[in-house]
């Protein structure tokens, strides 16, 4: 399992000329992320926040959450319900309890506009300050997640760079490399049909065995940097709040204009796909079994633009050195 190395307060700098750059997750740790780490127990929130704020939230008896085959409900609730709820669904002791997830969206209509922590929470817009790595006129889109003790969420991957601030309570999150993908069933995109990948069924998913889990604990404060399509499972260990930034690191035209998740794939991704349903229908004229062998023919060129573009990263973790301990002792 490689470990995910831990950067002392990093500069923006360092942050955009050494971590960015080496497409692997990092912990980032002790950045100035404001009050909010001091100040956001559930009663605060709850107070805080306006008694009419009503939010769409996850809810589920499973403490798994399954995006593919759901096992969960989108139900509205009063915000300070929801918080409540979410404490205690996390509760060891009580039966029949119920989870509770939350992904802020957008106040407006959530099709064509996206999350933005500060005009969504105005009430506590002044506790959180975006962690000062990315360019602030890139931010995409910035969203208020809060959930139940010992929840997972679903496998996933999104297509912009991202940091997730950890700010109450302990989160395991478990990280899987692109390069990795082949072993990831994926199904229709951004989303896994394995849902928990601390419990997998070899026997279902037997290539799952060939992939690499990048795994940390996050303590409240923490931010981690989770690189696009970097796929990540994220189960919190305590009642979890969290705000995530997502911005975008490549050029404004490479996305989906459409977008308001951060999870459609990239316009010169979808225009391939385009292509390549296209090719694939030239063969429609053909009979069958002429179809499969030159559909063989064209996967053969798939597979030699594989061999002959290396991968990015090698044995080492891309830093420079071996070790994540290391790094951390090197930058701190
Ligand atoms: O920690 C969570 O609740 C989910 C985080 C996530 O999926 C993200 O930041 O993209
Ligand atoms: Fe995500």
């Amino acid at each position: 399992m490689p470990p995910i190395p831990v950067f002392e307060n990093p500069t923006r700098e360092f942050f955009q000329t050494s971590i960015q750059p080496s497409r692997r997750p990092a912990i980032l740790r002790h950045l100035n992320i404001g009050p909010c780490l001091a100040k956001w127990s559930p009663d605060y929130l709850a107070l805080s926040v306006s008694s009419h704020k009503q939010v769409v939230v996850h809810e589920s008896t499973c403490n798994r959450l399954r995006f593919l085959n759901k096992n969960f409900v989108y139900t509205t609730l009063p915000f300070c319900d929801f918080v409540e709820k979410a404490v205690a669904g996390g509760e060891k002791s009580q039966n029949g309890r119920k989870y509770y997830y939350y992904r802020a969206l957008a106040s407006g209509d959530p099709r064509s506009s996206r999350a933005d922590f500060r005009a969504d929470f105005p009430e506590l817009a002044g506790d959180f300050v975006f962690p000062d790595v990315m360019e602030p006129e890139t931010v995409f889109s910035s969203v208020f997640r809060c959930g139940s003790a010992d929840l997972g969420l679903f496998l996933h991957y999104d297509v912009m760079d991202n940091v997730l601030c950890q700010i109450r309570g302990r989160k395991r999150a478990i990280l899987f490399d692109p390069e990795d993908v082949d072993y990831l069933y994926l199904q229709g995109g951004d989303k896994s049909l394995i849902h928990d990948p601390e419990n997998v069924d070899l026997n279902v998913f037997p290539l799952f065995a060939k992939a690499a889990s990048w795994t940390c604990d996050m303590d409240e404060g923490d931010v981690l940097f989770i690189p696009a399509m970097w796929m990540h499972y994220m189960r919190s260990i305590e009642f979890s709040v969290a705000v995530n930034v997502f911005w975008c690191n490549l050029p404004r035209e490479i996305y989906d204009a459409k977008d308001t998740y951060g999870n459609k794939d990239l316009l010169p991704y979808t225009r391939a796909t385009q292509g390549v349903d296209r090719a694939l229908k030239q063969l429609d004229v053909l009979p069958r079994d002429l179809q499969r062998f030159y559909a063989r023919m064209l996967r053969a060129k798939i597979d030699k633009f594989l061999t002959i573009t290396e991968p990015l990263r090698k044995e080492t973790n891309g830093f420079g050195c071996g070790a994540a301990e290391d790094c951390s002792a090197q930058f701190s």
